[in-house]
């Protein structure tokens, strides 16, 4: 459970707040109740139970934004029935809710939702003189008060998710090619191999790239050389693949690219087709620059550092075979082995 917080920032803000608002919340319903005021009694206790029902819902689902959006438009027309009901007391209700709101949606959409509620409360002020605000001074103090409380939380809460994307890309990016990391690699090769994906129709090839004598670019050319076709390799590979095909390093000059919903045959011929881009437009200032592929589709069972050792495996019979080829990995799962090409060099 603490893993998965710790992982969704979402769902632990969102947990965070269903925790508050039945902590801080519920004390006052039942005082409400005890007290007599029947309408703001059965609002606490409605924004009590649906936020409890929006954090399962989360939890049991993932869908974390549906689930914050229901709780910040509830909380906006809680705090405006609250603070009609109450009158001038409930109006301090409407700071803990600035701050709760931008937790559980995006800024902009935070700072339009409290737009609307303050909106809403002014319009009150004109229809019911007296009811919301005492005095015309009250009711200025009140709007500077959250309209500065509330940039400062969208600022605050702006920086922040700049920050978070920023980390969450340096954390999935390869910082020199752009492509998705080792770290995004192991995930998404052990989700391929995991039992939720065991079910699909199509098959999943994995297309293990290695540059040919790229150690000689670097020597005779430099290193910065050698960068800038490692940089036009990941392009030309995101260039010649469909969207839905992730591109990754895999470390130093080798990069993977995963091809889902695929056969064999269409796998080999996706590698045949991205070895010729490669040797055709792939440059170095002295050369043209070429790669070896081995590819291997995954097999019923199979593990996926199996998979990847297959990959491997294959890889090494292009080198080995004189490079700037592509070989297919042994091991096709058995339904597909009437289909198999043979391997193509
Ligand atoms: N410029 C640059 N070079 C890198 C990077 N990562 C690894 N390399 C280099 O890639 C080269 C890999 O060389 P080798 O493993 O000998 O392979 P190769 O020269 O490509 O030969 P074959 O793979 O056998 O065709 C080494 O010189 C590494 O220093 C990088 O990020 N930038």
């Amino acid at each position: 459970m603490i893993a998965r917080m710790q992982q969704d920032f979402h769902l632990a803000m969102l947990s965070l707040v269903g925790f508050m608002v039945l902590v801080c919340v519920t004390p006052y319903a039942i005082y409400r109740y005890w007290d007599g005021s029947y309408l703001i009694a059965v609002v606490d206790s409605i924004l009590v139970l649906f936020t409890l029902m929006a954090v399962a819902y989360a939890w049991l689902t993932g869908n974390t934004k549906a689930a914050g959006f229901f709780v910040a438009c509830m909380f906006c027309a809680g705090v405006v029935i609250v603070v009609y009901g109450l009158g001038p007391v409930g109006l301090f209700w409407t700071y803990p809710f600035i701050v709760f709101i931008f937790f559980l949606v995006p800024p902009l959409r935070a700072l339009l939702l409290l737009l609307l509620v303050l909106v809403t409360l002014l319009l009150f002020a004109v229809i019911f003189p007296g009811q919301v605000f005492v005095d015309g001074f009250q009711l200025v103090s009140f709007v500077v008060t959250t309209a500065v409380t509330s940039f400062f939380s969208y600022v605050f809460a702006y920086r922040m998710l700049v920050q978070r994307r920023q980390l969450q890309s340096m954390a999935a990016q390869d910082a020199l090619t752009g492509a998705a990391n080792r770290r995004q690699l192991d995930q998404a090769l052990e989700f391929a191999a995991g039992p939720g994906r065991r079910s699909r129709q199509k098959d999943i090839a994995m297309l293990l790239f290695d540059l040919d004598y790229f150690k000689q670019i670097n020597d005779s050319e430099g290193h910065q050389a050698g960068d800038a076709i490692l940089v036009e390799l990941v392009q030309l590979l995101h260039k010649h693949t469909r969207i839905s095909d992730q591109v990754y390093r895999f470390g130093g000059e080798e990069f993977v690219v995963l091809l889902e919903d695929i056969t064999p045959e269409e796998a080999q011929l996706v590698a045949e087709k991205l070895r010729a881009v490669i040797a055709e437009e792939l440059h170095s200032t002295q050369r043209a620059v070429s790669a070896s592929v081995g590819v291997a589709i995954l097999a019923a069972g199979e593990s996926w550092e199996q998979w990847l050792a297959r990959a491997d495996a294959a890889l090494y019979q292009a080198k080995t075979g004189g490079r700037n080829q592509v070989v297919m990995a042994a091991g096709i799962p058995v339904a597909n082995k009437a289909s198999i090409p043979a391997p193509c060099s």
